[in-house]
C-alpha cells in the first residue's frame, strides 16, 4: 500500500504465557477510519495499545515482529512519550480528569512545555471546536469537567486527544458507555475527524463499524482473520467465520 501510515508485520504478543496477538498482518492507510470488529477477548484493544505502546506498561508483555508508523519501528530507538503525542487515545469511560474542562484541554500541550496563556486559550479553543464541544461549554471553561453529561466527557476527551496535535487518535469503543443521540454525535464528529487525522477504532457494534469505518479488520483468537473495505467485508466476506460472525451466528 503506497500511503500506509502505519505498517504491521509478524506482530505476535505474549501476556506471560499466553498468546494474545499471533502473527498480524495489517496496513492502515493515512487519512482512514479502520474498525477493529471481533468477540469479546479476541485481542482488540490490546491490538490498539499495541500502536501507542500502552502494553509497556504491562508486565510479562512480550512482543516481536514490526509495527511501523511512518516507517519508523516504534519498537525501536523512539522516544515513547513523542510517540503517544503523535498517536492519542480515547477510552470506552470518558475518563476526564477531575479539573475544569479548560485545564483538561490544556494538560497536554502543557506537559509538553506550552506555558503562554494566550497560545492555551487558543489551542483550547480549537481544540474543543474540532471536537464539536465548543458551543456548548465556551460559558464554562472553568467549571469542573466531572459535571459534564457522558457524550459531552467524552468529546471532551477527544478534544483533550487533539489538543496535543497527534496524527493518529485510537479510539476503544468510545460510544459503548453512552446513549443513542451522544452516540449520534461521536459518530459524526468522528466523519468530520477523518479528514485529518487516521483512526483506529475497535467497536462491538456492526452497524457502528458499518456506519463510519473505512476499512474493517475482523480479529478472532488473536488473529486478523480478514480485512479490507469495510462494505466488501460486511457484503461479501471471503472467509466463513467473518460471515459467521457479522450475521450474529456467533460473538
Ligand atoms: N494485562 C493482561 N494480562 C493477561 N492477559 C490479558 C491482559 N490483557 C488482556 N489479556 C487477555 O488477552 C486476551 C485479549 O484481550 P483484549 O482485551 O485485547 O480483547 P478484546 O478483543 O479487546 O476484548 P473485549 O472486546 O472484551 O474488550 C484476552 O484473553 C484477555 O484476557
Amino acid at each position: 500500500m503506497k500511503n500506509a501510515k502505519i505498517r504491521v508485520k509478524n506482530l505476535d504478543l505474549y501476556y506471560g504465557e499466553f498468546q494474545a496477538l499471533k502473527n498480524i498482518h495489517i496496513e492502515m492507510e493515512e487519512g482512514k477510519i479502520t474498525a477493529c470488529i471481533g468477540p469479546s477477548g479476541c485481542g482488540k484493544s490490546t491490538f490498539l495499545k499495541v500502536l501507542n505502546r500502552m502494553n509497556d506498561l504491562v508486565e510479562n508483555v512480550k512482543i516481536t515482529g514490526e509495527v511501523k508508523i511512518d516507517d519508523i519501528d516504534i519498537y525501536k530507538d523512539i522516544d515513547v512519550i513523542k510517540l503517544r503525542k503523535n498517536v492519542g487515545m480515547v477510552f470506552q469511560k470518558p475518563n476526564p480528569f477531575p479539573m475544569s474542562i479548560y485545564d483538561n484541554v490544556a494538560y497536554g500541550p502543557r506537559c509538553h512545555g506550552i506555558k503562554k496563556k494566550n497560545i492555551l486559550d487558543e489551542i483550547v479553543e480549537s481544540s474543543l471546536k474540532k471536537a464539536a464541544l465548543w458551543e456548548e461549554v465556551k460559558d464554562r471553561l472553568h467549571k469542573n469537567a466531572l459535571g459534564l453529561s457522558g457524550g459531552q466527557q467524552q468529546r471532551l476527551c477527544i478534544a483533550r486527544a487533539i489538543a496535543v496535535e497527534p496524527e493518529i487518535i485510537l479510539m476503544d469503543e468510545p460510544t459503548s458507555a453512552l446513549d443513542p443521540i451522544a452516540t449520534a454525535k461521536i459518530e459524526e464528529l468522528m466523519e468530520e475527524l477523518r479528514k485529518n487525522y487516521t483512526i483506529v477504532i475497535v467497536t462491538h457494534s456492526m452497524s457502528q463499524a458499518g456506519r463510519i469505518s473505512d476499512n474493517t479488520a475482523f480479529f478472532l483468537n488473536g488473529e486478523i482473520v480478514e480485512h479490507g473495505i469495510t462494505s466488501q467485508i460486511f457484503t461479501n466476506p471471503k472467509d466463513k467465520r467473518t460471515e459467521d460472525y457479522i450475521t450474529g451466528r456467533f460473538g
